[in-house]
């Protein structure tokens, strides 16, 4: 039997008196690959804003499975507003995530966990350098390893492969779903990219201006117009 760990029901979020999503619903299942598709201002980052607890429903429920799940949600987010000259290794920008860490140093499990999850994101090479210095797809890889360090069970992708080019999309994606299959981790992945939602996901939920949404397998997905969203 596949779990839902998550159930969307009637969600209507606003900011002030404006709603951007009104009505709506879905579910996701225990290591499902769901993406979120529509064009700009539908109200993809507010649903995201929404789950992470960051902004309250104005009606309607947002139901996890178990607080853990809500308490750990792994994020990546559309942007970062990094100061390149910061001096930060990639190591130690991993380990801002760590929790409940008591001491200023790590301990020898923190230390591991966070030496794996940058072997599980290719990222050993440059641990010690200046995030900085890194490349886009390697800075891409470190914030998702930032994400994983906890091992979530939901993570959330908010557009994180728009600035790469094909190849290095492939790459992320391709960790991501590894992670995902191996550690049964749902993904929520939010994207204007439709090869990409088509190659990776399950399922999807479209979101429209009209605030009407459709959801269903990947393979069910049809897009009038243009592949454009
Ligand atoms: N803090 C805010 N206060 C008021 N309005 C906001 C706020 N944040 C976003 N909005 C508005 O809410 C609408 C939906 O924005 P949102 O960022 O959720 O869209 P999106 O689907 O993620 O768009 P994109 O694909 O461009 O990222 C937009 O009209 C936006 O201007």
């Amino acid at each position: 039997m596949i779990n839902d760990i998550l159930t969307v029901s009637q969600l209507t979020a606003s900011y002030g008196p404006v709603n951007i999503i009104k009505d709506l619903n879905f579910k996701l299942a225990q290591g499902e690959f769901l993406s979120i598709i529509g064009e700009n201002g539908v109200g993809k980052t507010t649903l995201v804003r929404s789950l992470l607890g960051i902004l309250k429903p104005r009606a309607g429920k947002i139901e996890f499975a178990d607080n853990s799940i809500a308490h750990n949600i792994g994020y990546v987010p559309q942007s970062r507003n990094l100061d390149e000259e910061y001096p930060i290794t990639v190591r130690d920008f991993v380990s801002l995530n760590l929790r409940d860490s008591k001491l200023p140093w790590l301990s020898p499990n923190e230390k591991a966990k966070v030496t794996s999850i940058l072997k599980q994101t290719d990222l050993m090479k440059i641990a010690n350098r200046p995030l900085g210095q890194a490349s886009g797809g390697e800075k891409q890889r470190a914030y998702l390893a930032q994400a994983l360090l906890n091992s979530p069970k939901l993570l959330i992708l908010d557009e994180s492969t728009a600035s790469l080019d094909v190849e290095m999309k492939q790459e992320l994606l391709k960790l991501v779903v590894k992670f995902q299959k191996e550690n049964q981790t749902s993904v929520i992945f939010i994207t204007h990219d439709l090869p990409l939602a088509r190659r990776y996901s399950d399922s999807y939920l479209l979101m429209t201006k009209q605030q009407e949404y459709t959801t269903g397998p990947i393979s069910s997905l049809v897009i009038s117009e243009s592949e454009k969203v």
